[in-house]
């Protein structure tokens, strides 16, 4: 029987909600139970972290130096080291792909089932950026992946700040199209059984919301920044939000943790194994279907392109093998001066084909006719134009330090 992939499990949240506390806590529990994980970093920003990574971010780009180079403030430097980061996202497959899969030397050792990445505090920085989503989208082309929201549970008690947090959860869900779980986080600070409440029982929102606008806390005194004071046209607002987001509120597991004590991990590697499954059931198919489309959206233009560029290139008839008319009475003509280059390297005897055009040669009305291409040219121009299926390897086993160094070279000076 194959072994299963690895899970992919990224963590994201927002800024000071314990994701790194948490890879902390849940990299520690799989070498607990002998099945350590493949541990990513994306956070070029984090000063330390306390955990060994497999892959770090900051070994290939130094963040301040990203900064200082293109003249940027912090996000700008942590969304211009992802974006370096990004370009080599093939590699960074190819290496997650080696390391996870099972060793024939070593058919007794346990293949790797989870690879945990931490991500940079400013959560829109990594979702709402192109790199966010090469990142996201390479992964789950190659592995299961699930999306862990990290919550910072007692700054998420007051009705208004607990609602922005699920709507931003939503837009998560929404942008990455990945089976989520919320994860309540500090529960050792503040239980999550009122979240749950609220996100199954609606009568329990509104009645918390009642309370909120009786007490004057309307808003939160959790200094979550609510809506200021208690009125009526905002309670209305939380309510029909609330009532929005109960489809929304299906698709999730919802665990509560404790980073610290390390209470409810169990739970929350269950629903992990419950959303791979759903990952593989649903979610494979429809990423499938969304890829296969994006290759055909992509060819069809690759053939846009190569017929307007040999328009471009005022392809004209030429020769066919005979050097009479072709079968179609139709002599065809390819003469084009660009092609001179590929012809250089290529020692076909079809080159043959694409000779000046004689004057005899021009059918009947003399009009230019249509110009297509003996299948030896389109191959050519196929070949030209169509896109490196896999960046340049940095040459043989491209291990993570390899890699980095790699990186580091061909990318800031
Ligand atoms: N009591 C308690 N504190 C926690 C828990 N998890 C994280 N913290 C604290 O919350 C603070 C932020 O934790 P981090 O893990 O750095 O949070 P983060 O989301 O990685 O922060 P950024 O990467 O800066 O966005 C730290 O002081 C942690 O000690 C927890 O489960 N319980
Ligand atoms: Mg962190």
């Amino acid at each position: 029987m194959t072994a299963k992939p690895p899970v992919v499990i990224v963590c994201v949240g927002m800024a000071g909600s314990g994701k790194t506390t948490f890879m902390q806590r849940i990299n520690s529990h799989l070498h607990s139970k002998r099945e350590p994980p493949y541990v990513i970093n994306l956070d070029p920003a984090v000063r330390n972290v306390p955990f060994e990574s497999n892959i770090d971010i900051r070994d290939s780009l130094n963040y301040k130096e990203v900064m200082r180079e293109y003249n940027l403030g912090p996000n700008g430097g942590i969304v211009t080291s992802l974006n370096i980061f990004a370009t080599k996202i093939d590699q960074i497959i190819n290496i997650l792909e080696k390391r996870t899969a099972p060793n024939p030397e070593t058919p007794k050792a346990k293949p790797i089932k989870n690879i945990i990445v931490d991500t940079p505090g400013q959560i829109e920085v990594f979702m709402w950026s192109a790199s966010g989503s090469i990142l996201l989208e390479s992964l789950a082309s190659s592995f299961p992946t699930v999306v862990a929201y990290i919550i910072d549970t007692p700054r998420t008690s007051s009705t208004s700040t607990f609602m922005s947090n699920m709507l931003y959860a939503c837009s998560i869900l929404y942008k990455t199209k990945l089976p989520m779980i919320l994860v309540f986080n500090k529960t050792d600070v503040k239980d999550a059984d009122f979240a749950k409440e609220w996100m199954t029982d609606f009568e329990a929102f509104q009645a918390a919301l009642k309370q909120e606008e009786d007490g004057g806390s309307f808003g939160g005194v959790d200094g979550g920044g609510g809506f200021g004071g208690g009125s009526g046209y905002m309670g209305s607002l939380l309510n029909s939000m609330s009532l929005m987001l109960e489809e929304f509120y299906r698709h999730l597991s919802v665990v509560g943790v404790s980073s610290m004590t390390g209470k409810g991990i169990d739970d929350f590697f269950t629903a992990v194994g419950e959303k791979a499954d759903e990952f593989e059931r649903d979610y494979k198919p429809e990423l499938e279907k969304r890829r296969k489309e994006r290759q055909e959206e992509k060819a069809s233009k690759r053939e846009k392109d190569l017929g307007k560029m040999m328009k471009d290139m005022n392809v004209s008839e030429s020769r066919n093998a005979s050097g009479g008319p072709n079968k179609a009475g139709v002599a065809q003509r390819h003469h084009v001066d660009t092609l001179s280059d590929l012809e250089d390297n290529s020692n076909s005897e079809s080159e043959a084909q694409m000779v000046e055009p004689d004057e005899d040669e021009v059918d009947e009305d003399g009009a230019e006719d249509e110009a297509y291409m003996d299948d030896g040219l389109t191959k050519r121009y196929k070949q030209a134009i169509a896109p490196t299926t896999q960046a340049a390897s940095s040459g043989g086993d491209s291990s993570e330090q390899s890699f980095a160094k790699y990186l580091r070279t061909t990318q800031v000076g």
